[in-house]
């Protein structure tokens, strides 16, 4: 994830602030802790703000820049408002202020003048008699200073001395809000603290301040900040901190034996997570000359930010909503499965996932994206079956406008991109025309991508995982996948075994699916043991689809034989016989709907594929030859040359006569 630090800019933030002045300052300080991984671009409202405005992030200055520019931003457009501190290195100036002195508060507007005062009050200067003043507000009273948080230009004309306390900077939880959402919390945190930390010991060291008015600023800031010196004792803690630590005579004894109270042995390593009063606390230390500095902060309130980014990804519906707990097994294999599934979360590998239809590929594939360190970002799933060919090269990597008649004005991003920084689920990628199987792979080799008709080269940072039900081998020999694509994914495998190989799984999935729709029925013995010799072609899935049957339909509680579904009883009729073939090889639906087409009238591949789409059915043409190849060497169907078409068979029509009786 490191790497993508180093390429190219590609995600970007917009800053917007009321004035230039302050515009500048805020880029400049979002730009020491961000560096140039992403793009900031900024904005005043006094410079002009464009009608319709959109980026990855919106950054604004203040509430009341906020109602100015909200109706410029396009809908979706992610935005944070800022919440803003004093720069404490520029505040010793104000300390020269005698007690009761009038002081004119300058600023921009009336909304951040107020804040401003509000903000140096509880600071500690409530010992200062302000007057708020901000362009186009007369002056009526007399004062003795001036004051003003970085906008010199506007101190009224004619007055000479007046004292900056510099532009009010964004604070730390501002800084780590716009980390999280750009997923470089876990690379900049320390940074951030660190930066902090570096600026209140400056302050420490100031002797103009007195230890009041040190509390009153350590007092804003909302991590735990804690300083030793090079004898190993606490010189600074604030009220953060100290809620933390409890209440401990710090100059009593050094800090290795307050944490050995605290049960802490062997000292506070950055990073590391400890029991702190019954808190779980996380520390970020950092040595500075013969000081070290510390920042504890709250897991709790780590999680919580968390919890805030997993609904903003669900309003998308890019959220992997599935854990390892959501999977149900008692068998050994699967249980193994499970658990290289746990090992293979900590790497951040492709993962190639195998296994028929319905046994819990995408199950598989979100626990395993829900373990991993991208577990706070998306989870965008792909599903090459289902998204028709014309359409996958412009949904996986998104188009500029104009692209193509119908590409939408402002283009649209790609799922790849929708990915950036989680992971993208590949689902059937046996299923993927070859020309993009070619595209693909250049995706993964070099990690970037270029949308439909644009030239930009976008960096991405996702983890693929792919599943198939596909005998990939086979379908390379077939010429049908490319090699090279197949060791590229085939990195990590996991196989997941067909339901019919894991019995024991059978009944605790019984169990599971009952509860999921509030029922609860018994299985007699007899049905029990159709139920466990059933070759389950359509394996979890079919078997759920069973259970939501027999929960529906069943008025009293026990299941007998008679209850289950007909094919699924040992009558071997030709139509059972069928429909098993057509299960096991997943096709079963799709093949009844081809049928019916055909009964309407005959056709050609082309316009049954036609047909198939405009009803919304979309498969591959792959697919259409598989399942018409199917019908036609179970009798159902006559592939005839030229122009006449396919045809259904007297065969094919009485199937479908038998079919509209049985379940489907
Ligand atoms: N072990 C399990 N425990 C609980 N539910 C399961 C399990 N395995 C599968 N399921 C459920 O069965 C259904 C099918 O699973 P899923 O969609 O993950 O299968 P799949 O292999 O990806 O299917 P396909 O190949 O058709 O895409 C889902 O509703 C899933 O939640």
């Amino acid at each position: 994830m490191v790497a993508f630090l180093n390429k190219e800019v590609f995600m970007g933030v917009t800053v917007l602030s009321q004035g230039e002045n302050t515009l500048k300052i805020l880029i400049r300080q979002l730009r020491d802790f961000i560096g140039d991984s992403i793009e900031i671009k900024g904005l005043s409202v006094e410079g002009g703000i464009p009608d319709s405005l959109c980026d990855d992030l919106i950054l604004i200055s203040s509430d009341a820049v906020y109602n100015a520019v909200i109706g410029h931003i396009e809908e979706g457009t992610p935005i944070i408002v800022a919440r803003r501190s004093i720069n404490y290195k520029e505040l010793s100036r104000l300390f020269a202020v005698p007690p009761g002195s009038r002081v004119l508060l300058v600023n921009d507007l009336e909304a951040s003048t107020m804040e401003t005062i509000e903000l140096l009050k509880n600071l500690g200067f409530d010992y200062l008699s302000f007057i708020p003043y901000w362009p186009g507000r007369q002056i009526s009273e007399g004062f003795d200073y001036v004051v003003t948080p970085g906008e010199p230009q506007l101190v009224p004309e004619g007055i000479r001395s007046f004292i900056d306390i510099g532009v009010r900077t964004l604070d730390i939880s501002t800084i780590y809000e716009l980390l999280q959402r750009f997923n470089l919390l876990n690379i900049k945190s320390n940074m951030v603290s660190v930066k902090y930390i570096k600026d209140i010991v400056e302050i420490t060291r100031e002797a103009t301040y007195n230890s009041l008015q040190l509390e009153a600023v350590l007092n804003t800031i909302d991590e735990g900040i804690m300083v030793t010196g090079n004898n190993g004792y606490i010189e600074l803690l604030n009220p953060v901190a100290k809620r933390f630590i409890g209440d401990i005579d710090l100059k009593s004894m050094p800090l290795q034996t307050i944490m050995a109270r605290l049960g802490i042995r062997g000292g506070l390593l950055d990073g590391g997570v400890y029991n702190f009063n019954g808190r779980e606390v996380v520390i970020s230390s950092k040595r500075l000359g013969e000081m070290t500095l510390y920042a504890l902060k709250d897991v709790s309130e780590i999680r919580e930010m968390e919890r805030k980014l997993r609904l903003k990804l669900a309003e998308h519906g890019n959220i992997a909503k599935y854990t390892v707990r959501d999977i149900v097994t008692e068998s050994r294999s699967m249980t193994n499965t499970v658990k290289l599934a746990e090992k293979i979360a900590k790497s951040d590998s492709t993962v190639l996932i195998l296994g028929e239809s319905g046994t819990g590929k995408e199950l598989v594939a979100q626990a395993i994206h829900n373990m991993s360190e991208r577990k706070n970002m998306p989870f965008v799933a792909v599903n090459f079956a289902s998204i028709p060919s014309n359409l996958l090269e412009s949904e996986l990597f998104g188009y500029e406008e104009g692209a193509f008649t119908g590409a939408k004005r402002g283009g649209k991003i790609g799922l790849f991109e929708e990915a950036h920084g989680g992971t993208i689920f590949l689902d059937e990628i046996g299923d993927a025309p070859l020309e993009l199987q070619a595209r693909l792979l250049r995706v993964l080799q070099e990690k970037q991508i270029r949308r439909v008709g644009g030239l930009k080269v976008i960096p991405i940072d996702v983890r693929v995982i792919a599943a198939t039900n596909r005998e990939l081998v086979k379908l390379i020999e077939a010429g049908k996948f490319r090699e090279d694509l197949y060791y590229r994914l085939n990195v990590l495998l996991i196989r997941i075994p067909p339901l019919r190989e894991r019995v024991e799984d059978i009944f605790p999935l019984i169990r599971h699916f009952m509860i999921k729709r509030g029922r609860h029925l018994r299985i007699s013995r007899e049905a029990m043991k159709l139920i466990e010799e059933y070759p389950w072609p359509g394996n979890v899935r079919e078997l759920e689809n069973v259970v939501e049957y027999l929960c529906t339909v069943k008025e009293d509680d026990l299941v007998e034989i008679d209850d289950l579904p007909q094919y699924m009883r040992p009558v071997h009729t030709e139509k059972t016989e069928i429909d098993r073939i057509l299960s096991r090889e997943d096709i079963y639906t799709d093949s009844i709907r081809v049928l019916n087409l055909l009964r309407e009238k005959p056709m050609g591949r082309r316009t049954l594929f036609k047909e198939l789409s405009d009803s919304g059915v979309y498969i591959s043409e792959y697919r259409l030859r598989h399942i018409m190849k199917r019908l036609r060497d179970l009798g159902l169907i006559e592939i005839k040359r030229g122009i006449e078409g396919t045809e259904i068979t007297e065969k094919g029509i009485k199937y479908l006569t038998d079919n509209s009786n049985g379940m489907k």
